[in-house]
C-alpha cells in the first residue's frame, strides 16, 4: 500500500474473489477478501491466454506496477500466475470508474466542479508518471477510478498496455498501444480509437507523453458529454476524423454551461501538434485547475445515494445483454466488407492515409458532428497554442525480474523517492479496504452468491476457451490479403472499364503485407468502458453477453478492433463512383456473389421463358430471332466478362473466390512448374465453361428452329384456311 506497510502474499488461496466489478478487453476484475487480514481487494485477473504477450514485459510492467507510489495512481499490491490467468492484486476502488458512474446516473455527464476535481487529480497521476518517464497510453474515464471517500485514482497503468506490445518498447511507441477499448453503441466490442492522439495514429510519426495530454481532453470531453466525440462512428472513421479534421472541442453554443476556463483547458489540451500541447505540469497551473474543489466535496455526492458497484454492473450487464438481444445480425457479408475494409485499411498499419480519406469522403456525416477541416474551425472553439516544445522522456528500463509483491519492494525503491512529489500532502487511501469491507458485510447478503472462487476460475476458464474458438493470433499476411468478395466485386465496379492502371493498384493494395502487426486477440467479452456508451438501434448481436464479442467482433489489434458498426461506413461508401453504364450495359448487374456477372432476369428473357412462350403462342420468327441474338449477344458479353474477370485476378484470390463461390473448383498448385499446372487449369476450367455456354446456346437455337418451323406450318395451315 502507499506507506508500504500492508504485505500481501502470492497465494490464490488467501484470496477470496467475490463479485465481478469490471471487466476490459484483456481482464476481469473482482472485488476480493485478503483471508490473512480481511482487507477488501481488487483482483484484476488478467488472461495470459489471449495476451500472446512476452511473460518478460509482463512481469517488467507488473514490477513498475508495484514501484508505483502516488496518491492518485492505482498500485499494484502484488501479481502472480494463476492456472493461465495473470492476478494483480489492487486497492479496491469501490465507486468504480467515472464511465461506470456516468452509464449508471450520469448519461449527460458531470457537472463542472466535478469535472474539474476529476481531472485535477487525474493530472497529477499524469504529472507523476511523466516525471518518471512513463506514458499511461489510455487516459479515459473508464481508467478513473473512484472510491467511496472521494479519492480519485488513474488505473489500468502498465500491465493492460504491455500485454498487447511484443517486446519492442521503441516499436511500441509507434503503434496502437494504448488504444481506449470500450462498446460504442452498445456493439460487441469495439476498441476504438476515440482518445487516441492524431500523432498516435498516424504511422512512423512516433509519439510521447504529450499524447496522455490529448487524451485527457477527449476525457474531458467524455465527461461533459457522458461520451466521448465521435463515439458513435466506426473506429476506422474515428481514425480518420483525428487525423484529418479539426479537434473536437466545447461548443460555445451547445456547451454554454461550461465556463471559458474550462473550455479553453480542453482546447490547450486538444492541439493536434503534439509539441504546443502543454504539460501535465504546467496545466495544473491553470486557473481551472487551481480552482477546482476536492474531490471530497464535489465527487463525494455524485455517488452518495447509489447502490454497491458490483450491483450497478449487474445492472447495467443486465441492460446492456437486453439491449443487445434486440440487435440483428448482420449478413456473413457485410462481416466480410467491415474486415476487409478495416484489415485494407488500418491493420496492415503501413495503410494508405490518401486512399483512407478518399474513402472518408465518401461517408455521410451525421448533422450532429461537424465535419469541417482544420483550417475552417476555430469559430467553435479555443486553440491554444503553447511555447514549450517538451520533448519525450522515455521510460526508464526496469530489469526483468519475477512478478513482485510489495513487502518485497523497499520504501526507498519506490518511484516517489525519485523525485519531489507535490501531491504528497493528500490522504492516503489505505483505509478504503475497511471501509468497504465494512460495506459488504452489509450488502453481500442481498446478493447471490458468487463468491465461490473455483466458479469463478471456472468461469475464467470457459471464457478462455470460448476465446480460442475465435480468431487469434499474430496477424499474419494472408489474413490481410484474404480480401471479401464483396470488396473485390466493389473494386472491379469501380473500376469498370477495367483500366489496367485501376487493376494494377488494386492489386497493389491487396498485396500490402502487415509491417507492425501486433497480436491478433480476441477478447472474449465487451469492455467494461462499454457500459456508458449510447445504444444504437443498428448494428448486430447475438442474445448472450458473453457471445457478443464474437457476434460482431471482425478483429482487434492490440486494442484496435473493428466489429460490423463497421458495415455502417461501407455502406455508407456509394458505389456511385463508377459512372453510369451505357443502355447497352445496364442489363448487366452484379450478383451477390463476387465476380459473378449476370444479366438482369427481369430485362432478359431466360431461355425457359422464350421455350415456353413460344410453345405455347407459337410465336412468329419476327419475334424470336431479336431473343436469340439477344442470347447471343450476352453469351459473348457472358465469356468475355469471364475472360476479363480471370485474367485481372490473381491466382490466390481466383484459388479463395473459387472456394467461396462454389462456381468453380479450387485450383490445384504445384510447387515444382512454379504454377504451370495452374494456368494450365485456368485454362481448362474456362474452356469448359465456354463449352458449356456454347452447347447452351447450341440447344436453344435448335429449339428455336424447331418452334420456328413449327410456327411457320401453323402460319401457312392458317392462311390456307383462310
Ligand atoms: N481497483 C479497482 N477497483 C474497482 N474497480 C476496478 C478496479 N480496477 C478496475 N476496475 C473496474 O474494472 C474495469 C476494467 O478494468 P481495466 O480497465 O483495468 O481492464 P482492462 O482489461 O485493462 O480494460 P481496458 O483494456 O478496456 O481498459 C474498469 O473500467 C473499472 O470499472
Amino acid at each position: 500500500m502507499g506507506g508500504g506497510q500492508k504485505t500481501y502474499t502470492t497465494n490464490p488461496d488467501d484470496y477470496k474473489l467475490l463479485e465481478e466489478v469490471g471487466y476490459g478487453a484483456s481482464a476481469t476484475v473482482y472485488r476480493a477478501i485478503y483471508l490473512p487480514n480481511n482487507d477488501v481487494v481488487a483482483v484484476k485477473c488478467l488472461d495470459l491466454d489471449r495476451c500472446n504477450s512476452n511473460l518478460d514485459d509482463i512481469r517488467r510492467e507488473a514490477q513498475t506496477m508495484s514501484l508505483i507510489d502516488h496518491p492518485n495512481v492505482i498500485r499494484a499490491f502484488c501479481s502472480f500466475v494463476v492456472n493461465q490467468n495473470l492476478w494483480v492484486v489492487m486497492p479496491f476502488m469501490a465507486e468504480g470508474s467515472c464511465l461506470h458512474l456516468m452509464k449508471t446516473a450520469y448519461p449527460d455527464g458531470f457537472e463542472e466542479s466535478a469535472i474539474g476535481s476529476i481531472l485535477k487529480e487525474t493530472l497529477k497521476a499524469l504529472e507523476y508518471l511523466h516525471r518518471h518517464g512513463h506514458i499511461h497510453r489510455d487516459v479515459k474515464a473508464g481508467n478513473i477510478l473512484l472510491d467511496t471517500n472521494g479519492v480519485i485514482k488513474l488505473g489500468d497503468f502498465g500491465v493492460s498496455a504491455c500485454m498487447f506490445d511484443r517486446g519492442d518498447r521503441q516499436r511500441s511507441r509507434n503503434t496502437f498501444v494504448g488504444t481506449p477499448c470500450w462498446l460504442v453503441h452498445g456493439q460487441a466490442i469495439i476498441s476504438s480509437p476515440l482518445l487516441m492522439a492524431p500523432e498516435v495514429l498516424q504511422p512512423g510519426s512516433g509519439y510521447d507523453f504529450k499524447a496522455d495530454i490529448w487524451s485527457l481532453g477527449i476525457t474531458a470531453l467524455e465527461l461533459a458529454h457522458g461520451h466521448a466525440p465521435f463515439s458513435k462512428y466506426p473506429p476506422m472513421k474515428v481514425l480518420l476524423m483525428t487525423i484529418q479534421n479539426a479537434p473536437p472541442g466545447l461548443d460555445y453554443d451547445r456547451d454554454k454551461r461550461f465556463s471559458k476556463s474550462f473550455k479553453e483547458v480542453v482546447a490547450m489540451c486538444l492541439v493536434k501538434d503534439q509539441t504546443k500541447r502543454p504539460t501535465a505540469e504546467k496545466l495544473l497551473k491553470h486557473s481551472f485547475f487551481k480552482q477546482a474543489k476536492p474531490p471530497e466535496l464535489s465527487v463525494k455526492k455524485l455517488f452518495a445515494e447509489l447502490p454497491p458497484l458490483w450491483n450497478r454492473v449487474k445492472a447495467l450487464q443486465l441492460k446492456d445483454a437486453a439491449q443487445l438481444a434486440l440487435k440483428k445480425m448482420p449478413s456473413a457479408e457485410q462481416e466480410a466488407i467491415s474486415q476487409s475494409e478495416y484489415q485494407r485499411g488500418v491493420s496492415a498499419w503501413n495503410f494508405d492515409i490518401e486512399d483512407l480519406k478518399f474513402k472518408a469522403s465518401l461517408v455521410q456525416d451525421d448533422d450532429e458532428i461537424q465535419d469541417i477541416r482544420e483550417e475552417d474551425v476555430n469559430s467553435t472553439s479555443f486553440v491554444y497554442n503553447d511555447a514549450s516544445n517538451s520533448k519525450a522522456t522515455i521510460g526508464k528500463p526496469y530489469s526483468a525480474s519475477e512478478i513482485v509483491c510489495s513487502d518485497e519492494v523497499a520504501p526507498s525503491e519506490s518511484l516517489s523517492n525519485t523525485g519531489d512529489t507535490p501531491e504528497s500532502n493528500l490522504p492516503e487511501s489505505d483505509n478504503k479496504g475497511n471501509i468497504a469491507l465494512e460495506r459488504s458485510r452489509t450488502k453481500t447478503e442481498q446478493l447471490p452468491s458468487t463468491s465461490d472462487k473455483d466458479a469463478v476460475q471456472a468461469k475464467s476458464r470457459i471464457l478462455t476457451g470460448r476465446s480460442r474458438q475465435t480468431q487469434s493470433g499474430p496477424l499474419v499476411a494472408g489474413v490481410v490479403l484474404n480480401h471479401s468478395k464483396s470488396e473485390r466485386t466493389r473494386n472491379l465496379e469501380r473500376c469498370e472499364n477495367e483500366s489496367s492502371h485501376a487493376v494494377d493498384k488494386m492489386h497493389h493494395q491487396v498485396r500490402r503485407a502487415p509491417s507492425f502487426s501486433g497480436p491478433l486477440n480476441l477478447p472474449n467479452r465487451a469492455s467494461g468502458n462499454s457500459l456508458s456508451a449510447p445504444i444504437k438501434p443498428s448494428g448486430g448481436y447475438r442474445d448472450s453477453l458473453e457471445d457478443k464479442s464474437k457476434a460482431n467482433l471482425v478483429q482487434i489489434k492490440g486494442r484496435f478492433s473493428v466489429t460490423s458498426e463497421d458495415l455502417d461506413l461501407v455502406k455508407d461508401i456509394p458505389l456511385c463512383t463508377a459512372p453510369r453504364r451505357s443502355p447497352q450495359e445496364s442489363s448487366l448487374r452484379k450478383s451477390a456473389s463476387v465476380g459473378d456477372w449476370i444479366f438482369d432476369s427481369k430485362q432478359m428473357p431466360t431461355p425457359k421463358d422464350i421455350n415456353s412462350s413460344s410453345v405455347h403462342s407459337n410465336l412468329p420468327a419476327s419475334v424470336l430471332m431479336p431473343h436469340l441474338q439477344n442470347l447471343f449477344q450476352q453469351t459473348s458479353v457472358q465469356q468475355d466478362l469471364i475472360l476479363n474477370l480471370l485474367n485481372s485476378l490473381q491466382p490466390a484470390e481466383v484459388a479463395s473466390e473459387a472456394s467461396q463461390n462454389g462456381k468453380l473448383p479450387p485450383l490445384p498448385r504445384s510447387s515444382e512448374n512454379n504454377g504451370a499446372v495452374e494456368v494450365s487449369d485456368r485454362e481448362r476450367l474456362l474452356l469448359t465453361k465456354v463449352s458449356e455456354l456454347q452447347s447452351r446456346l447450341t440447344i436453344l437455337t435448335e429449339e428455336l428452329t424447331t418452334e420456328n418451323i413449327g410456327g411457320a406450318g401453323n402460319q401457312e395451315s392458317w392462311s390456307h384456311a383462310q
